[in-house]
């Protein structure tokens, strides 16, 4: 069997006396596009950013292709984070850069291309988040949430990653806008292969991508299946969560899709 992605074994977490993780264990298998879900405060985001190596768990390990993300040679941290890309929340675009700069910025960091390069790549880019040449040139401040998105996951892909971490890809958009940007991570996923974890609290966005669903309460990993199995098991946060009249008709939509 291949190594997964991303695999997480007895991992637990605490601030100060607080704990928010006490043993999560889980493992990604290379092409899935999984979405953790969980109440608020239930350490979602802290999860994803110790995925990226932002944040160390007070115990437990993070393998991502096998290797241990934490621990090593700086070298070796670094080479590995290469191969992952991440959409933060609300973008975290570099407001001082233009468009083309962010999308720039990691390939310039990289100091393996020159600027001719670096152009023809981003130019790439833009074009695979369905964005304009001429949208190179805009400051962050001048875009619509839906584009601001669009070139964070840009920026995301600038390195070619194999595996892409998005924290709430859809917050903050209009409904059209979610669809659209749900439908680019689908195709962009299945063209380049990608292995996909991300956060949300939006069931259409679950519905429509998720291969599997991990559900985060009661500090672990309540369940961890295809949204039809989860939703069959009888714990009041999936209840709640899962059944509500808006859930299902999220999940039915996605059925149509
Ligand atoms: N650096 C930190 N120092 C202290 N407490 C923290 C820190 N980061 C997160 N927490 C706490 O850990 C808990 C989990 O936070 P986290 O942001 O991961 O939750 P979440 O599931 O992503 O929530 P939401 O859905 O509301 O974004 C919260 O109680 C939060 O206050």
């Amino acid at each position: 069997m291949s190594v997964p992605v991303i695999s997480v074994r007895d991992l637990h977490t605490r601030f100060g006396e607080v704990w928010v993780h006490q043993g999560l264990n889980f493992e990604v298998a290379a092409g899935e596009l999984v979405a953790l879900v969980g109440g608020s405060g239930s350490g979602k985001t802290t999860l994803l950013r110790q995925l990226i190596g932002l944040l160390t768990p007070t115990r437990g390990e993070i393998r991502i292709f096998g290797e241990p993300l934490f621990g090593g040679s700086v070298s070796r941290e670094r080479a590995l984070r290469r191969r992952f890309g991440v959409l933060f929340q609300h973008g975290a675009l570099f407001s001082a850069f233009s468009v083309f700069d962010n999308i720039a910025f990691p390939l310039r960091e990289l100091k393996r291309f020159d600027e001719g390069t670096i152009h023809d790549l981003v130019l790439l880019k833009l074009e695979m988040v369905e964005l304009l040449p001429r949208h190179g040139a805009l400051m962050p401040a001048e875009l619509s949430g839906g584009m601001v998105k669009r070139v964070a996951l840009a920026r995301a892909l600038a390195l070619e990653p194999e595996l892409l971490l998005l924290d709430e890809p859809t917050s903050g958009l209009d409904p059209d806008r979610s669809d659209s940007f749900v439908r680019l991570t689908r195709t962009l996923g299945r063209e380049l292969g990608l292995t996909v974890m991300l956060v949300t609290h939006d069931l259409d966005t679950l519905a429509a991508l998720a291969t599997r669903v991990a559900v985060l309460a009661e500090h672990r990993i309540l369940a961890y299946d295809s949204i039809d199995k989860v939703i069959r098991v009888d714990h009041p946060f999936i209840r709640n969560f899962f059944l509500s009249e808006r859930s299902s008709r999220a999940l039915q939509n996605a059925q149509h899709r």
